[in-house]
């Protein structure tokens, strides 16, 4: 959310978030790398347009805008340098001055050795117990956020994969309209709209660049979990990856795994609810999962199939009006998965990535939670490599993302809550292998023929058989007949011959004795 440097009583009451790179000249001399030439103080720019007619509580939220209730001022970075004081590289980029391409590769979780699964798992895990170096989370509304003396900036510390965590449940949080007043659940700043796939995509980029750090190594990548099997396994649910099932509890992780120690955060979804509180850095129970165990819900006993994920990526259209969770024809919600794979919106279709998470029966279903499983990471991978390949696929331009009257959250110009610096869903639009550099090493699965296209088929298959027959019977009765026409002049000839040979035979009368 915000860096540490800006949770202070003075940065919130001026509303300027613009933190130094290295002030070796005292406080305020080097905002935003400013004297290095990296980037300058800004004014933010927020996305004033219409939003959808879904959220009716405007001025009650303090994501409206976002960050402008916080802060109307901002580090702008200029070229390749990036950052909430400019400090850092662009996505694809690095070295001390931001001059190196680099390109990662986003592997299949399946294909790593089993000493690359050992240093992923190993290196989540170090994410979950790191401090987050730069950046803090409220804990409070902005209402409260001074404390209750005025003068005591709520904000806490946070891990690495916490504020991972957090940053999903901080997006999908009701919004709170008082005491004692039902919160009002119909916002969503990073589902059921058009946004749903850039903000997963800087999502993800944010962790990985945070874990890059953590290690020092600029190569490290987030790999991927192919969940479209058609299965009603987990296949990366083992004790090397992301943990196979207890022994002892059916919805627990087997303590031979790493994953069967972490904690949750944002469990406590009542009490910020009628408190008007924000989830914090407390940890409660363990992750719970058990794949394909819903057994109310048969529909979600299996994963998505191959084939879901070809036909998705035939749907033409980005999105479609009114760019929410009952759009039709729109390759977002399909991808989603609130349609069924062909795009067509069916409200009691689950699909695609609204059924991976509700396959995990757990942690990983619930949204509030879902990110506490690290599955969570993988499952969305994979979806942005599906985006990213629809992308290419269609040569899609900016042009067909919504400017506005998307749901609120989710107009192409929204800064993406809660994200720092801000950016925008415009900024995440864009090829990954050349804007973002990384790309993903996937086989796509080709479409099966539908019945339709089978019948279709074989009546044009049908048809050219019988023109071939019926052209090669007419060629035949044509030989025939230029064979009887070649054949008849010889027969008249021979005929002439004979008759010329009969006449020249002298008739008895003729012949000379
Ligand atoms: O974490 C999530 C959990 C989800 C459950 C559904 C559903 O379709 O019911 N969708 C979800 C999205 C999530 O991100």
């Amino acid at each position: 959310q915000f860096p540490r440097q800006c949770a202070t009583v003075d940065a919130l009451r001026s509303g300027e978030c613009c933190p130094d790179l290295s002030p070796v000249f005292g406080p305020g001399t080097d905002r935003c790398g400013s004297s290095s030439g990296r980037g300058q103080c800004v004014a933010v720019i927020a996305d004033s347009r219409p939003h959808g007619p879904q959220y009716m509580h405007d001025g009650q939220d303090d994501r409206e805008q976002w960050p402008l209730r916080f802060f109307n001022r901002t580090c702008s970075c200029n070229g390749n340098f990036s950052g909430y004081n400019c400090g850092s590289c662009r996505p694809g980029l690095s070295g001390a001055a931001c001059n190196q391409q680099i390109r990662t590769v986003r592997r299949n979780l399946l294909d790593l050795s089993a000493e690359e699964r050992n240093n992923f798992v190993n290196a989540l895990h170090q994410a979950k117990t790191t401090v987050h170096p730069n950046i803090v989370i409220a804990t409070r509304r902005h209402e409260e956020i001074l404390g209750p003396d005025g003068n005591t900036p709520q904000f806490e510390n946070v891990s690495i994969y916490n504020y991972f965590v957090w940053s999903h449940y901080y997006s999908v949080r009701k919004t709170f309209l008082g005491a004692g007043q039902q919160s009002f659940g119909g916002v969503d700043f990073s589902h059921e709209g058009p946004a749903f796939l850039t903000w997963h995509r800087y999502h993800l980029l944010q962790l990985e660049k945070d874990m890059q750090e953590m290690l020092q190594d600029p190569s490290f990548a987030l790999p991927y979990w192919n969940f479209a099997t058609g299965g009603n396994t987990c296949d990366i649910c083992t004790d090397d990856l992301m943990g196979a099932r207890s022994n002892f509890d059916v919805s627990l992780i087997s303590q031979n795994s790493i994953f069967s120690q972490w904690r949750v955060l944002c469990e406590y979804l009542e009490d910020y609810d009628t408190l008007g509180t924000i989830c914090n850095s407390t940890e409660g129970g363990p992750i719970r999962r058990n794949p394909a165990g819903n057994v109310a819900r048969p529909m979600v006993q299996r994963l998505p199939e191959p084939q879901d994920v070809a036909l998705c990526l035939e749907v033409g259209l980005f999105d479609t009006p009114p760019f929410y969770s009952n759009s039709n024809d729109s390759f977002r919600n399909t991808v989603e998965g609130y349609s069924d794979p062909s795009g067509k919106y069916d409200p009691a279709v689950r699909s695609l990535h609204n059924l991976a998470h509700l396959f995990l029966n757990g942690t990983g279903g619930q949204t509030h939670l879902s990110p506490n499983d690290p599955i969570f990471v993988f499952l969305h991978t994979f979806t942005d490599a599906v985006f990213d390949e629809w992308l290419r696929r269609h040569n899609a331009d900016i042009s067909i993302y919504p400017l506005e009257n998307a749901p609120i959250g989710h107009n192409r110009q929204y800064n993406m809550v809660p994200f720092w610096p801000p950016v925008t869903n415009n900024e995440m639009f864009v090829p990954a292998p050349e804007n973002l550099g990384y790309s993903y090493d996937v086989q796509w699965p080709s479409r099966a023929l539908q019945v339709t296209e089978i019948i279709t088929i074989a009546i044009v298959t049908a048809l050219i058989l019988v023109a071939i027959i019926f052209a090669g019977a007419t060629c035949i009765v044509h030989a025939r007949k230029n064979k009887d026409e070649l054949h008849q002049p010889l027969l008249t000839d021979q005929y002439e011959r004979y008759s010329d040979d009969y006449d020249s035979i002298p008739t008895p009368s003729q012949s000379v004795v």
